[in-house]
């Protein structure tokens, strides 16, 4: 039977790829740096074209679909995810990165029917690697079939994980207990590349076992999820439970074991949720 949604994900790979080519020729170029819901909560110009570059041209191809885009959310969009075709759009997944060029920066197109994640594509522009997922059919890195690592043992295994764009002192004190707890496990290693999308595919290559954040929301991980449990990865919410992809948690793990480790290390707290507009927060 033919794929009914193969189209639209080549289409994806066509358009991050366009999206990526526009990333790294700003790369180059003086850039203005603007900020959103804190002062280390960047934006540029360049997010903002980028996800216009990915919303037009994907609504001259397929003119029903929805988008929840981060930039258009930041400007005042509704983020719904209904039961129509939605492409999930994080035109910059690292622009803390991007704007210190410091090398991960990645371009992620999740897209979802019936609130069921069919693809995702994250593309890695700077590294050049072009990670896909097709619900049923297997991750890939540039073609190559993904595998999560095999580590059993939390204790031989690197966790990824990142600071987030809060400097409540709350938010930040359960950050570090957290961060303290996993690492006196003791891990072999914390790390972290500065975008939530990449870090996602870090685990699906089998470069960490697991990673975690409070704070991420649903643009920076709709793709990575799909690339993850395409890989053979868990996904999981921060307290144990089904993961939320509008709860802004996620642990994503080589397995259910070391996902559950994590879980118990973790000291959780709430963000408001993706899907409560900011007049009811
Ligand atoms: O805002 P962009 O799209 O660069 O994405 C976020 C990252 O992906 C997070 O993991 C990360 O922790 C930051 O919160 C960062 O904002
Ligand atoms: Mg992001
Ligand atoms: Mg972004």
């Amino acid at each position: 039977m033919a794929d009914l949604w193969q189209n639209a994900m080549d289409y994806a790979v066509a358009i991050a790829r366009k999206a990526g080519e526009v990333v790294r020729d700003a790369l180059r170029d003086d850039m203005k740096v603007m900020t959103k819901s804190s002062s280390v909560d960047l934006v540029t110009q360049t997010d903002q074209k980028v996800e216009q570059l990915i919303i037009q041209s994907v609504k001259e191809k397929f003119p029903t679909h929805r988008f929840i885009g981060e930039e258009s959310v930041a400007a005042g969009e509704a983020c719904d995810l209904t039961d129509s075709p939605t492409w999930i759009i994080d035109p910059i997944d690292g622009t803390t990165n991007f704007v210190h060029a410091f090398p991960f920066v990645a371009v992620s197109i999740g897209f979802s029917v019936n609130k069921q994640s069919e693809f995702g594509v994250v593309y890695s522009c700077l590294e050049d690697k072009m990670f896909t997922a097709r619900r049923g059919k297997g991750a890939f890195c540039n073609g190559e079939p993904l595998k999560v690592s095999d580590q059993e043992d939390i204790k031989q295994s690197i966790i990824a994980t990142e600071f987030g764009s809060s400097r409540e002192p709350e938010a930040v004190d359960k950050i570090f207990s957290s961060l303290r707890n996993i690492l006196c496990i003791p891990v072999h290693g914390v790390r972290g590349a500065g975008s939530a999308a990449i870090n996602m595919c870090l685990v699906a290559s089998g470069c960490v076992e697991a990673y975690y954040e409070i704070g991420i929301h649903i643009w920076d991980v709709a793709a990575g999820s799909l690339i993850v449990s395409e890989a053979g990865g868990v996904l999981m919410d921060v307290e144990g439970g089904v993961v939320d992809l509008m709860s802004r948690r996620i642990v994503a793990a080589n397995r259910r074991a070391i996902a559950e480790r994590i879980v118990k290390e973790i000291d959780s707290f709430s963000p408001p949720r993706d899907d409560t507009p900011p007049s009811k927060q």
